[in-house]
């Protein structure tokens, strides 16, 4: 059977918003192979991944609280009623989310199948449909990346997409990966009282973010962690029950969990997408110009599939402009109607311990692009609030542009950091200096963004 329809979308993540009001002219059709809809961020990324962390630093807190005076103790950690408490939130919603979009939009027709084009603005449904539309969105995300050696291997191991589901706390977790994901997931585990073990390949944790960051997080996880770094070649490993593995000098890392976060990798190999004409990047990622436009005509693609971010704030603002250009004559009309996407000052944040957040440039890629910078280091310790909370591992970081004071990038590595980071976002997007954003305002004293003014007063401009 084969059926024609205005606006086709693969994948119900960041792709399930674009069918809002403004297209209730249209006849849509929204395609998604999970039995679990609202993709990866809802289900077994950023929102479930935090409501664990949340639990976690409620026990952190608890532990260090005798810095402060108070003695308090951790009764006992009830792994399964959190995992009830986040997916218990969370599922509904999925589910909630699948309902209205198979019985409640009168619009949209709901493909439960695999999707995968078999000729131009055309997709096999994987459900006995075979549909043509005239314009398609792929919004069909990422994947955990599984080396062929693990998965042939016969070891028994998680990614993100299980892992949270476990029924019982391990004793004993051992992470391949050193990215966010894999630092996530080390302060859950570690907080909520199993014994964490990193296996990573190269020196450092977290090594895209700036050296003085990345350093510091790879001290301070070292400290409580079982880290293992230059790990070389490592082989699966599964013996006595337990599971991970050995790395090139022999060592074995075995624990009763094993989680593989070594990346991500984009779904675009999955949709057959010659057939249609779209190209893939040497990475695997669907190539999109600032509009949001595949190399086939009619074909948008957003989120983990064609961006380098994989992040969900860059997937929704990447719909957003998507969502507006399906509105547009995109392929054939001027291209000033058309909205750009706007990757300029990408912020990330990652929400281990302590929690992480950058925006714009490291301070080696400032150096490389022959910028004449200023950096400043501003310590949470010298900070009133830093002493209140006796912090002596927090700190800002802020790199500006001799002269001018514009702000290059901001990483702050401490309590708060991606809350605290938000006003640099503001001042970077908006061109504020260094200077109008250190006194063209008040900060209230004697709050922790202090931390963030006295970095920016800090800058020898
Ligand atoms: C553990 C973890 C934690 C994260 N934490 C954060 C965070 O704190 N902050 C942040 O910004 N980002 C975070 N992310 C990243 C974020 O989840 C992704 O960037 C975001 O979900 C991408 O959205 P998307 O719409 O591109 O893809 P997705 O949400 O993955 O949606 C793609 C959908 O397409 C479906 N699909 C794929 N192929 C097909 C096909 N051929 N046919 C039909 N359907 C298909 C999939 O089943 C999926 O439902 C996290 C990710 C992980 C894994």
């Amino acid at each position: 059977m084969t059926e024609h329809f205005d606006v086709a979308i693969i994948g119900s993540g960041s792709g399930n918003s674009i069918a809002d009001s403004r297209f209730e002219d249209k006849k849509i059709a929204l395609i998604e192979e999970n039995s679990t809809f609202g993709g990866t961020c809802l289900n077994v990324g950023c929102i479930p991944t935090k409501m664990f962390v949340y639990a976690a630093e409620v026990a952190r807190t608890v532990r260090d609280s005798s810095k402060y005076g108070v003695d308090a103790h951790v009764d006992a950690v009830r792994w399964p009623d959190i995992v009830d408490r986040v997916f218990g939130r969370i599922d509904p919603i999925s589910e909630g989310g699948k309902r209205y979009r198979a019985e409640g939009s009168p619009n949209l027709t709901l493909f439960e199948g695999h999707a995968r084009f078999v000729g131009p603005r055309t997709i096999d449904t994987g459900t006995g449909t075979v549909i043509t539309a005239d314009q398609i969105v792929v919004a069909a995300g990422s994947r955990p990346t599984v080396p062929q050696s693990i998965a042939d291997s016969g070891v028994t191991y998680h990614t993100n997409s299980d892992v949270m589901r476990l029924r019982e706390l391990p004793e004993h977790l051992v992470i391949l990966g050193s990215g966010y994901i894999a630092a996530e997931f080390a302060h859950v585990f570690s907080a909520l009282g199993s014994k964490v073990s990193i296996v990573a390949r190269k020196d450092t944790l977290l090594r895209a973010l700036d050296a003085d960051i990345s350093k510091r997080f790879t001290e301070l996880a070292r400290a409580k962690w079982d880290v293992h770094l230059d790990s070389g070649e490592t082989t699966p490993l599964s013996e006595g029950g337990l599971h991970g593995v050995q790395l090139a000098d022999g060592t074995k890392v075995l624990g009763d969990a094993f989680l593989v976060a070594v990346g991500r990798e984009p779904n675009g190999d999955r949709l057959d997408p010659a057939a249609a004409g779209i190209e893939l990047d040497h990475e695997g990622r669907i190539v999109v110009d600032e509009f949001g436009r595949t190399t086939a005509e009619g074909v948008f693609a957003l989120g983990d599939v064609s961006s380098p971010y994989q992040l969900k704030h860059v997937a929704n603002q990447e719909a957003r402009v998507v969502q507006y250009n399906l509105l547009q004559d995109a392929w054939h009309g001027d291209t000033s109607t058309l909205r750009k996407n706007d990757h300029r000052f990408v912020p990330a944040a990652v929400f281990t311990d302590p929690q992480i957040a950058e925006v714009g440039m490291t301070e080696e890629h400032a150096r490389d692009a022959g910028l004449d910078i200023t950096v400043k280091v501003q310590n949470y310790g010298d900070v009133a609030y830093g002493w209140a909370m006796e912090d002596s591992e927090g700190l800002c970081k802020i790199i500006a542009e001799k002269g001018t004071g514009k702000i290059l990038g901001a990483h702050i590595i401490g309590a708060q950091a991606p809350t605290l980071i938000q006003p640099l976002i503001q001042a970077m997007s908006f061109g504020l200096s260094a200077q109008d954003m250190a006194r063209g305002q008040y900060w209230i004293h004697p709050g922790l963004p202090e931390v963030v003014e006295n970095a920016l007063l800090g800058l020898e401009l």
